[in-house]
């Protein structure tokens, strides 16, 4: 489902030459259906392993295979494809300020072109199981932070992708906003979507199931 093999990364600096490498000889892989959190410190490379889960970028070094394609025989033209069946839920919410909480989570449907009639069944189903229903005509800016987050989450599980990213979710919420959030995440994954969750919050994933991948300094330093 993920496999990364000796994967190391450089981002490129200001011309173009490879910087310093930030993850080093990382190698795991996790499995379908699997629920996994990515913790370590600050700068630890837990973005930029998420990047890479996101077909947001290639390895430097090693390779990484996404939902069995691996990265290094992608050509650029099927990455979007393989980037649509992956959820992505950033920490900042990135929703489009001037469409409603409809139009927000209809938006990825509507780009892949589904019909209108199976878009209002979907996007009303979603809407209900975050807690939205009756929030519909609401811009992001007219909802909570965490009624923001859930709509990110319902954004990126739309398209029923079968690997489902968030970057330190949780982190702008207050504690009863995260919980929620988790929830849904949890929920998501008790369905079937394989979940990747970093956080630097070693709170979370103590009180809730799931295997934990530490980094520190671009490597993996505890897998348990
Ligand atoms: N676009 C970039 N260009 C150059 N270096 C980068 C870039 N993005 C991240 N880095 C560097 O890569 C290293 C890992 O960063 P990354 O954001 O992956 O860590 P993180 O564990 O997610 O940190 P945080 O918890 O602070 O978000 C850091 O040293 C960072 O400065």
């Amino acid at each position: 489902m993920v496999r990364f093999t000796r994967v190391g990364l450089a981002y490129p600096d200001q011309r173009g030459r490879p910087g310093p490498e930030v993850l080093r000889d990382l190698s795991f892989t996790l499995g379908e259906g699997s629920f996994t959190w990515i913790l370590g410190p600050s700068g630890a490379g837990k973005t930029s392993v998420l990047r890479l889960m996101q077909a947001a970028l290639r390895p430097s070094e090693g390779e990484v295979e996404l939902l069995g394609i691996p990265l290094s025989r992608a050509r650029r033209r099927d990455l979007p494809a393989l980037r649509r069946r992956i959820g992505v839920v950033h920490q900042e919410f990135r929703l489009l300020t001037h469409l409603n909480a409809w139009d927000n989570v209809a938006l990825p449907l509507r780009l892949a072109g589904i019909a209108e009639s199976t878009i209002r069944a979907d996007v009303a189903d979603l809407l209900d199981w975050i807690g939205l229903a009756g929030k519909e005509a609401r811009r992001p800016e007219e909802l909570s932070g965490g009624e923001q987050q859930r709509l990110v989450i319902a954004r990126a599980v739309v398209t029923r992708p079968a690997l489902l990213v968030a970057d330190e979710p949780t982190s702008e919420l207050d504690p009863r906003q995260g919980r929620r959030t988790l929830a849904l995440l949890l929920e998501m994954n008790r369905m079937g979507t394989t979940v990747v969750v970093a956080t630097h919050s070693e709170d979370l994933p103590q009180r809730h199931a799931g295997r934990m991948l530490t980094l520190d300094g671009g490597r993996l330093v505890a897998d348990g």
